[in-house]
């Protein structure tokens, strides 16, 4: 499983317009979640472009077709990295009903940035899936790492990794240990904060997402 490393910005105006709506501090857990399901489908459309499509024999009012259809034996696993990848995950099912859903579990110990995984579920069939792995933040890029190390274990297909927001600092440490997984992002932004926020950003996407602090 080789690919170039890639980074692939969605600058498409609707996402760019929901994008900064999500960003103003001012706007609240039900507008910010809303807006995240809204980008995900948009995301989801990008990021699914390459799928295989096969041909059916169809029948409209008119006349008989050959009419493409997504290749049944190419499904799609979407691997959720709780909690804040919900906010992805959700619009993205959305629009690929048929994948099958993993969740890794991870959450950055605030001081050190290091990374705790506390949960894992994947579908028994990953080997014979493409991933795609979501999670709204790449700042330091230990969780995406962190995630992905453990879900290469699965032997899927291939992976892809979708986030809403990106820092360069996390494009590169995630490049550097994967470089076979290209990105799917929303905005690239200017760097992280001694936190490890990346600014200008929009916060901690988990607490902007289910109203905690
Ligand atoms: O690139 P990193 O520096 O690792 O930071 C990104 C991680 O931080 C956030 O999760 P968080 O740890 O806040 O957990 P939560 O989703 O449960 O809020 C975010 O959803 C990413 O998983
Ligand atoms: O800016 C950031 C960085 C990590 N996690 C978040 O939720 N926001
Ligand atoms: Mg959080």
């Amino acid at each position: 499983m080789v690919f170039p490393a890639e980074v692939n910005v969605i600058k498409h105006p609707l996402v760019q317009h929901k994008l900064t709506l999500m960003r103003q501090a001012e706007t609240h857990t039900q507008d910010f979640r809303r807006l995240l399901k809204e980008i995900s489908m948009l995301l989801a459309y990008e990021v699914t472009r390459d799928l295989p499509v096969k041909y059916e024999k169809i029948r409209t009012p008119l006349a008989e077709m050959d009419a493409p259809v997504l290749a049944a034996d190419k499904n799609m696993v979407i691997v959720s990295i709780m909690r804040a990848g919900q906010g992805l995950l959700d619009g993205m099912l959305e629009l690929i009903p048929t994948a099958k859903v993993g969740h890794i579990g991870l959450y950055r110990e605030p001081t050190t940035l290091t990374v705790v995984e506390y949960y894992l579920k994947l579908p028994n069939d990953t080997e014979h899936r493409d991933m795609l792995v979501v999670d709204p933040m790449l700042a330091t890029g230990n969780s995406a790492v962190a995630a992905v190390d453990r879900l290469k274990e699965a032997n899927p297909l291939s992976i892809k990794f979708v986030c809403l927001l990106a820092a360069p600092e996390g494009i590169q440490c995630f490049h550097e240990q994967h470089p076979d997984v290209p990105i799917y992002t929303a905005a690239v932004d200017e760097r992280l904060d001694e936190h490890g926020y990346i600014v200008p950003g929009v916060g901690d996407a988990g607490d902007r997402l289910y109203g905690t602090k």
